[in-house]
């Protein structure tokens, strides 16, 4: 019998510092997020990172933190109810970091009677801080605990033209009541070194752009080439002029470069330029969290304004609009009919 997995980030089981550590652990000390030798991932994470962010994190997931609990988990189980009602096979929600585990997930359809899963990990973008970490983990479970399951992953759907419509469709619906000046597009960042290390051939990807237009199989595996896209089809789906629109990235940590141009530095430099109205739009998470209800809609809206800015809105992620979950229930479907998952065009 085939069912659904759907695998977000995940988040602390409270806003506090005795929850966010181990939370922070499980996540910094995956070999896919912080890529150093593990003697070197266990200091700076365990010896240095450890001991003053979780009272720091702890502190900005208060501020964003509702009675039913952390957004991403609360709107991602949203998401999941509303998909079950679009669709008859068994459906489950698993997280990759904190105790909603992916083990868990698979032994709820286990349970369920599936043998057959289709894995669609929460990200538009393939990145192997997100993507690909969900994908080795499912796998690894899936060998070590349910062996006689089958997985399928759900491609990066980042340039599919439904997803395309229906994030341009709620971005649109975000900003009927706001006169505009710039829409910043603000992915996740990610270090440099991870879109080298995820180009299958090695040599592909330079990381300014002049590779974007040179078809190769790099592109299925490069963040920075897929947000791109990803900016490039909304701009032309809702007919935005090219001088209005500009991406960015945003929650780097310290460390080697990340990919730029930062976020932060753009709230200054659009404000500097004179575009007083600044919207911005976070398509690297179709669920608020953490780095869109903070990071940006409370610290950036901040920054923009000391910078000189004098309106700021930040539009909603997709979360459980009806639109996308009609167009990820119709994926699903097509596959439990087909077999297919014709998601991603080639270019
Ligand atoms: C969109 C996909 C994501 C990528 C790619 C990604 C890379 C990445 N993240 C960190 C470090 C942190 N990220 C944190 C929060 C966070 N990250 C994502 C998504 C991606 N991260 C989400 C959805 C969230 C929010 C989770 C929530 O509970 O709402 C955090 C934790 C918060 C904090 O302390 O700031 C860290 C740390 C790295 C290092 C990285 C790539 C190398
Ligand atoms: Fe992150």
């Amino acid at each position: 019998m085939k069912g659904v997995l759907l695998v977000n980030l995940g988040s602390p089981d409270s806003p506090t510092p005795k929850d966010v550590k181990p939370y922070l652990d499980e996540f910094l000390m995956d070999e896919r997020v912080i890529d150093a030798p593990k003697w070197l991932r266990t200091i700076l994470v365990r010896g240095i990172i450890l001991q003053t962010r979780p009272k720091k994190s702890a502190e900005a997931y208060a501020k964003i933190w509702w009675e039913e609990g952390s957004p991403l988990i609360v709107l991602s189980e949203r998401f999941t109810n509303k998909l079950k009602q679009h669709t008859q096979m068994p459906v489950a929600l698993g997280m990759r970091y904190g105790t909603m585990t992916i083990k868990s997930a698979l032994q709820e359809l286990k349970d369920k009677g599936v043998d057959d899963v289709l894995l669609v990990p929460l990200y538009p973008h393939y990145a192997m801080s997100s993507f690909e970490t969900v994908v080795v983990k499912v796998l690894e479970d899936q060998q070590k605990f349910f062996p006689q399951m089958s997985v399928t992953t759900l491609p990066a759907f980042y340039k599919n033209p439904d997803y395309i419509q229906a994030l341009s469709e709620s971005i649109k619906e975000g900003l009927q009541d706001f006169d505009y000046d710039h829409i910043l597009f603000s992915y996740h960042g990610i270090p440099e070194r991870h879109i080298r290390k995820s180009d299958p051939t090695n040599y592909h990807c330079k990381i300014d752009g002049s590779c974007c237009k040179i078809n190769s199989v790099a592109h299925n595996t490069c963040y920075r080439h897929q947000v791109y896209d990803t900016t490039e089809m909304v701009k032309a789906y809702l007919g935005l002029p090219e001088e209005q629109v500009s991406s960015s990235f945003q929650s780097r940590l310290a460390g080697d470069p990340w990919l730029k141009p930062y976020t932060d530095y753009e709230f200054e430099r659009l404000a500097k330029e004179g575009k007083k109205r600044l919207a911005v739009i976070t398509p690297a998470f179709v669920s608020d969290c953490l780095e869109t209800l903070e990071e940006i809609a409370m610290e950036g809206k901040e920054q923009f304004l000391e910078a000189g800015g004098e309106n700021y809105k930040h539009i909603p992620c997709m979360n459980d609009n009806d639109a996308w979950v009609q167009v990820m229930a119709k994926w699903v479907n097509e596959w439990e009919r087909t077999g297919l998952l014709d998601v991603t065009p080639s270019t």
